[in-house]
């Protein structure tokens, strides 16, 4: 594979047809147009995560085999220019285009990890809330 096409994500969007469909995987494109019938998966998915724009997540959470994985290669038509890695990639994707990378903006994504914090602490009182109850209100009722 030499030097990959650079394509941009309004360019890909533009194939996302049973009779021309581009998936945006980590940051390469692959014409899958001529796999869709035979994808074990199904042609819908593919159509599917075509269409959403970048099929990255898609792709990880099957938990595609390495024999999968080396399929690709042979539809790969190119890469996409700026890529930035969609949220729930970021930490593992291994195949990270840093290659030709600008200067790739981190994952910041400041409302995530808010979430992130806050959802544990609600639980820890939730939990401490029904343990004082159960503990105390709920046998005192009793007596
Ligand atoms: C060029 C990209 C892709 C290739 C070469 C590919 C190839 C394969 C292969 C060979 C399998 C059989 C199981 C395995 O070996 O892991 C498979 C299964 C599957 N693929 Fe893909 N796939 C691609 C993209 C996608 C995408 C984007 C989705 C989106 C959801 C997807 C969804 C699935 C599903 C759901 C299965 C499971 C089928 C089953 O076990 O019943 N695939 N794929």
């Amino acid at each position: 594979m030499g030097d990959l096409k650079k394509l941009s994500a309004s360019e890909i969007s533009l194939h996302t047809s049973k009779d021309d469909c581009w998936l945006l995987i980590n940051g390469k494109v692959y014409d899958v147009t001529k796999f869709l019938e035979d994808h074990p998966g199904g042609e819908e998915v593919l159509l599917h995560a075509s269409a959403s724009g970048d099929a990255t997540d898609a792709f990880e959470n099957v938990g595609h085999s390495t024999s999968a994985t080396s399929m690709m290669e042979s539809y790969l038509i190119g890469s996409v220019e700026g890529y930035v890695a969609p949220y729930a990639a970021t930490g593992e994707a291994s195949s990270r285009p840093t290659s030709s990378a600008q200067g790739n903006k981190g994952p910041a994504s400041s409302s995530a990890s808010f979430v992130d914090y806050l959802l544990p602490v609600l639980v820890l009182i939730f939990a401490f809330v029904a343990w004082y109850y159960l503990t105390f209100v709920h046998t005192d009722e009793k007596k």
